[in-house]
């Protein structure tokens, strides 16, 4: 089987937030007929550093097209040579190389007729657990607006989120209070997110401060790549540390720092599924936990990391990817599911990454390219279309 052409469309799905994010589904075609979709999931990270569609879709054909796709780790090596890793957790070449990646397993598996989970360890479970993330506290009037979410998600089945803090720990006090006046023993907070906003002393005080409410564990507690400092953190808080893997010098780094307990492990923000297989191998050598994390990803990216979460051994924390349920809608035929708080893997008996392209669907959010108008650092950093400063 040889890839024959790659086709890249971008499509702009609006979060429940407002805040509209922009992806790239890939189409791999082959001579044999089997085509393999792929997601470069949420653009909107640093938005004004943009990639040109047309460029990549040449630059992609110049390096995929005659090449045998069951090829993974040769492709993956010039993938990396021509989107190399940053050290950067945003790196968007890490988001190009996962959406090529998982077209590659998918159109793998669909030539052989078997579900990708197939391709990546098999299946130890049909479905994990995931949380419901509460977007950053600017103001304390967002509090009331954040209890109303957790009120419907816990309707609907979610009972376990996560919570963005270090912007206003009043307002995450505050939330965490009424969280618990409210709700008690029915809802859990994972974890305390501080997405790298903070030196990892002032979010140890932060941390000290919120540590009478019941949460699991703290994420990103301080500033990226800054491993002495989350070893610090590490050392004097009682809760496990997690941290995001960008790239295998970062991972190697946090290892010998001893920094972490837990890798969030996201095929975006790593690269691939090829890269956060070799990521989780990583941490089960080196005897860490690992959570699977999320940029909020569309229905293909998240059916991707749910067959990669399938075989996980150390799969020991709540999972973050739920971006389905914060879009208003998806490009595939049939969105992939949750139930009671659990991501549900895609039947085994479908081959492939388990969901279609509605191209209805993907007329309607079709954008013409990557680029962007005016977006604040708030609006980036807190997820919302509001402009309020
Ligand atoms: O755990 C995280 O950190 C995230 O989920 C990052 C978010 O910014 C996410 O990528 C989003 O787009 O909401
Ligand atoms: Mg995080
Ligand atoms: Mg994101």
């Amino acid at each position: 089987m040889k890839i024959s052409k790659v086709k890249l469309t971008a499509v702009g799905v609006p979060r429940h937030t407002g805040f509209v994010n922009k992806h790239v589904i890939v189409q791999l075609e082959t001579d044999e007929g089997a085509v393999g979709i792929g997601e470069m999931s949420d653009f909107s990270h640093l938005p004004r550093y943009s990639v040109d569609m047309k460029d990549l879709e040449a630059t992609l054909d110049s390096i995929l097209i005659g090449k045998n796709p069951f090829d993974t780790a040769d492709i993956n090596r010039e993938l990396d040579l021509n989107f190399p890793q940053a050290l950067y957790y945003y790196e968007k070449g890490s988001f190009i190389r996962n959406g090529v990646d998982t077209a590659l397993y998918d159109v793998c598996s669909k030539f052989l007729g078997v579900s990708m989970s197939d391709l990546l360890g098999g299946r130890q479970r049909e479905k994990f657990k995931v949380c419901y993330p509460i977007f950053r506290h600017r103001f304390i009037d967002e509090v009331e607006e954040n209890i109303e979410v957790v009120r419907g998600r816990l309707e609907q089945g979610f009972d376990t989120f996560r919570l963005y803090v270090g912007k206003n720990v009043d307002a995450d006090e505050a939330f965490l209070d009424r969280v618990y006046s409210e709700f008690g023993d029915k809802v859990t907070i994972k974890s305390l997110d501080f997405s790298h906003l903070l030196d990892w002393k002032d979010a140890l005080r932060a941390t000290r401060r919120l540590a009478k409410y019941r949460f699991e564990l703290v994420e990103s507690p301080a500033y990226w790549n800054d491993f002495e400092g989350l070893n610090h953190f590490r050392l004097q808080c009682e809760f496990p540390i997690s941290e995001h893997v960008w790239s295998p010098r970062q991972q190697y780094e946090m290892i010998k720092k001893d920094s972490v307990d837990i890798f969030n492990i996201a095929p975006v923000f790593i690269g691939g599924l090829t890269a956060a297989r070799k990521a989780a191998y990583a941490a089960e050598v080196a005897g860490k936990s690992v959570l699977i994390g999320t940029t909020q990803e569309l229905s293909i990216g998240t059916s991707a990391m749910a067959h990669f979460g399938s075989a996980l051994p150390h799969l020991n924390y709540t999972s973050d990817p739920t971006g389905p349920e914060l879009y208003i809608d998806d490009i595939v035929t049939q969105k992939i599911s949750y139930e009671n708080g659990y991501l549900r893997l895609p039947d085994r008996n479908i081959a492939g990454i388990g969901v279609d392209l509605d191209w209805n669907k993907i007329e309607k959010y079709r954008v013409p390219d990557l680029s962007w108008g005016d977006v604040s650092v708030h609006q980036l950093q807190d997820r919302t279309s509001q402009t309020r400063g």
